[in-house]
């Protein structure tokens, strides 16, 4: 595949690693320096491309790439309030789009395990539960995309909880959390490629499940799978289409 790679810093740089090893060729590269470059003529170059680039930048990448009906993979967060009309106008345009808050199998099996436990703690109203998530200083959202698809499978499975709030630590307060609102607690430490952990607490134990990326290799990876995956497809596609796992919806 001939890949063109919207957003070249920590992760377009290891996607591009990974792409190569498996016999791919990258066609263009964007960054700020070189947005010039982001054409009709240097897109249609390409047969997919894959956008880790920034909340501010991804939206008008996303239309460039509908302009010339090429595909996208959307690893870039912090800006699913505008998912609904992403995918109104990816599907009347016949454009094709996959987006994902996490693009590992790691993070993908924990979300998974996470709707399941959430199911079961319905019976057991004496737990709460918070999410937690830990990432570098440099990230720009907070919560984390992958935090807010852990809130949202929690609150689709767990009867008792209805929305999400978000506390970055460290900078401002959050009022009383509702007991019918989930906590998500965000951390921001030097070089913490992305942790996250679900913790249910009663007076007598706690259960808590945990992913912790050691590297960005598996985000990496699962971005160059889904660009193969998405290969004669159309549509409008998130990365738990591409693992399809099936023991719970
Ligand atoms: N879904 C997933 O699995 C994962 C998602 N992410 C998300 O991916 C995104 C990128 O992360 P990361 O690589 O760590 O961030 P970096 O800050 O390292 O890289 C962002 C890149 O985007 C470039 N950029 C800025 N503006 C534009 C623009 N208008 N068009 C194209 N590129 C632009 C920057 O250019 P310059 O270098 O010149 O500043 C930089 O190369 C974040 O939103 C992050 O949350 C991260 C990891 C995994
Ligand atoms: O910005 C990051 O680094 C990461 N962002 C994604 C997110 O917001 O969930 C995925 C991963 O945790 C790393």
């Amino acid at each position: 595949m001939k890949i063109a790679l919207l957003g070249y810093g920590k992760m377009g740089q290891m996607i591009e690693r990974m792409a190569m090893q498996r016999g791919h060729d990258i066609v263009l590269k964007i960054t700020v320096n070189n947005l010039d470059d982001l054409t009709k003529e240097n897109l249609s170059k390409a047969d997919v491309a894959i956008d880790f680039s920034t909340p501010d930048a991804v939206i008008n990448n996303i239309y460039k790439c509908f302009e010339v009906n090429l595909p996208i993979v959307v690893g870039t967060t912090g800006w699913y309030g505008e998912l609904q009309n992403i995918k109104n106008d990816c599907l009347a345009s016949n454009n094709t789009l996959l987006y994902g808050s996490n693009f590992s199998v790691g993070v993908n099996l924990f979300f998974h395990l996470n709707k399941f436990l959430a199911r079961l703690m319905n019976k057991y109203p004496e737990y709460d539960v918070q999410v937690e998530e830990i990432h570098h200083t440099q990230k720009l959202d907070a919560p984390s995309g992958t935090a807010m698809t852990i809130a949202e499978g929690i609150i689709d499975q767990l009867e008792r909880k209805n929305e999400w709030v978000n506390e970055l630590i460290g900078s401002q307060e959050l009022e009383v959390v509702k007991n019918d609102q989930l906590l998500i607690e965000s951390h921001r430490i030097e070089n913490v490629p992305g942790t996250h952990s679900v913790l249910y607490s009663s007076e007598v134990d706690d259960i808590e499940i945990k992913h912790t990326a050691h590297n960005r290799a598996g985000f990496a990876l699962g971005a160059v799978i889904a660009a193969e995956w998405l290969q004669n497809k159309q549509g409008f596609y998130n990365i738990a289409d591409v693992f399809n796992f099936k023991l719970i919806d």
